[in-house]
Order: C-alpha cells, then structure tokens, then sequence
C-alpha cells in the first residue's frame, strides 16, 4: 500500500487571510487537490484563525461528502473545548492531535506521552466514542518506550514530527541521521499495531528517503512545501492568463 497524501491547506488559507476578499478560495484549491488525486485534506485551525477560519471546515466537509467520498478529512490541533466540538461538529474522518500552544508560530514538537497520558486518554476516548480516528502527533527522536505509552492512550495512529528532518535540507549527513531516529521511533510504533503518519516540512525532496527507510508509512500530510512547489510549477501559466488580460497576444 503506497503512502497516502493528503493536502494541508492552511498556507492557502494564510494568503487568503491578507485580505478580506475569497481568493485563494481554500475550498477550489482543496478541490484540484483531491482531483489531481491527494487522498485527503488537512487543516490546522488554530484559535486565532490566522490561517484557516473555523467557519472553512462546513465547506470543506461538503466538498469531500458531495465529490470526493472516498477521500479522508483530518483536522489537527490541540485539544481545547473549543476545538473538540469543530470536530463533534465537522465528523472528520481522523483528528490529528498537536500539543501546540496558542502562541507558537507553527507545530514544533510532539506530545509528553508521560506529563499528558491522563488528558490524552479522556480526549482521545472522548473523539473515538464519536467515530473519529485519532492520531497522536509525537517526536521521532529515535526512542521506542514512548511508543507503549502512545498505544495506550487509545490513539489509532501517530504521527512523527518531520520538522528536525525538513531542517536538514542542505546537510545530508544530519538528515541520514534524522531519517534513522524517524525509521526507529516508526518502527517502535509499528511494533505496537499503531499505523504511522508523518508530516511538517516534508518536501519532493526530501519524500523518498524517508519512505524508503518508513516503507510502511501510511500518511504524509504536506502544506508549506506543497504549496510553495504549487506556486511555483504555476506561474508561468498564470503570468500567460494575465497577460491575456491586459489584451497581449500570447
Ligand atoms: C501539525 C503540524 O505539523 C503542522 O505542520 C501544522 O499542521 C501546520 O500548521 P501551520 O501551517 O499552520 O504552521
Ligand atoms: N501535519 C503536518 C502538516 O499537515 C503540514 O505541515 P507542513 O507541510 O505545512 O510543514
């Protein structure tokens, strides 16, 4: 089974945010996405809607429930009352959850599976009484104990932070040694009958070593290097629409 992708929108999201106009519509570039075969959407909505808005996530599941039913939604972040009840209310199919705290500028490390094993438990039997699937996003530091404990917080999944691993793009030496801690900590999960997502600057680049090393890997979720790549390979089109426009014979 090759691994899944599924698209983050929230860097989208964030571009729409500098002005108050619909564009990038996060729900149409969500649509190419799946058509062009992504098997998911994902949304980090953090509680000051900086990037996607709480009141995204109706449309979001509407656009997967009319057009796209066999693709998955999955709503990441920390677990607050507020963000609980986004997901009793929008069903996602998995719910992905960050120890972020409010003032983080992005996610920058997984879950003290020891300090938070208790809340852990309660949320994570909280949202699979509901019908989510729940992964835990965790470290991959090279430790395999904390892999037991992840299990029995309930959660189906985990998902290894690749950001130490984005970090390294331009020193294959330290990424060789990120992709080990990555393979081990996956495999210590594995080991426990949890499948194993990854995500957080994860590129075209740096992809296939980490799922030669991760073969089983179930899931990558992608936004800041997918969208920048979408802006990229894009343009060139994009300058030849406007110029069309100002009336240039292109
Ligand atoms: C959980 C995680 O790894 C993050 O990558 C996150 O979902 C991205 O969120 P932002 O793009 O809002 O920083
Ligand atoms: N779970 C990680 C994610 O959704 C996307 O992270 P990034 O590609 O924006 O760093």
């Amino acid at each position: 089974m090759p691994t899944l992708l599924s698209v983050n929108l929230n860097a989208i999201a964030m571009l729409r945010n500098r002005r108050d106009l619909p564009w990038p519509n996060v729900c149409d570039l969500g649509r190419i996405a799946l058509a062009a075969g992504a098997s998911g959407l994902t949304v980090h909505p953090r509680p000051d809607q900086r990037h996607i808005r709480f009141s995204d996530l109706p449309d979001l599941r509407a656009l997967i429930d009319d057009l796209f039913p066999e693709a998955e939604f999955n709503i990441e972040g920390y677990p607050t009352e507020e963000f609980l009840a986004l997901c009793e209310a929008t069903q996602p199919e998995q719910v992905t959850l960050v120890p972020d705290d409010p003032s983080q500028a992005t996610s920058d490390h997984g879950w003290d599976l020891v300090g938070q094993h208790g809340f852990l438990c309660d949320v994570i039997g909280r949202l699979k009484g509901k019908g989510m699937r729940v992964s835990l996003f965790v470290d991959g530091d090279g430790r395999s104990e904390p892999m037991a404990l992840a299990k029995t917080t309930g959660a189906d999944r985990v998902e290894l932070y690749t950001g130490p691993y984005g970090g390294c793009h331009s020193d294959p030496a330290s990424a060789a040694a990120e992709i080990e801690k990555l393979g081990v900590t996956a495999d210590a999960a594995r080991a426990e009958g949890l499948h194993v997502n990854a995500g957080h600057d994860l590129t075209v680049a740096n992809l296939p070593a980490l799922i030669a090393r991760i073969p089983y890997l179930s899931e990558v979720s992608i936004g800041h290097g997918l969208t920048a790549d979408a802006l990229e390979f894009g343009m060139a089109e994009t300058v030849k629409r406007f110029r069309r426009a100002c009336g240039q014979v292109v």
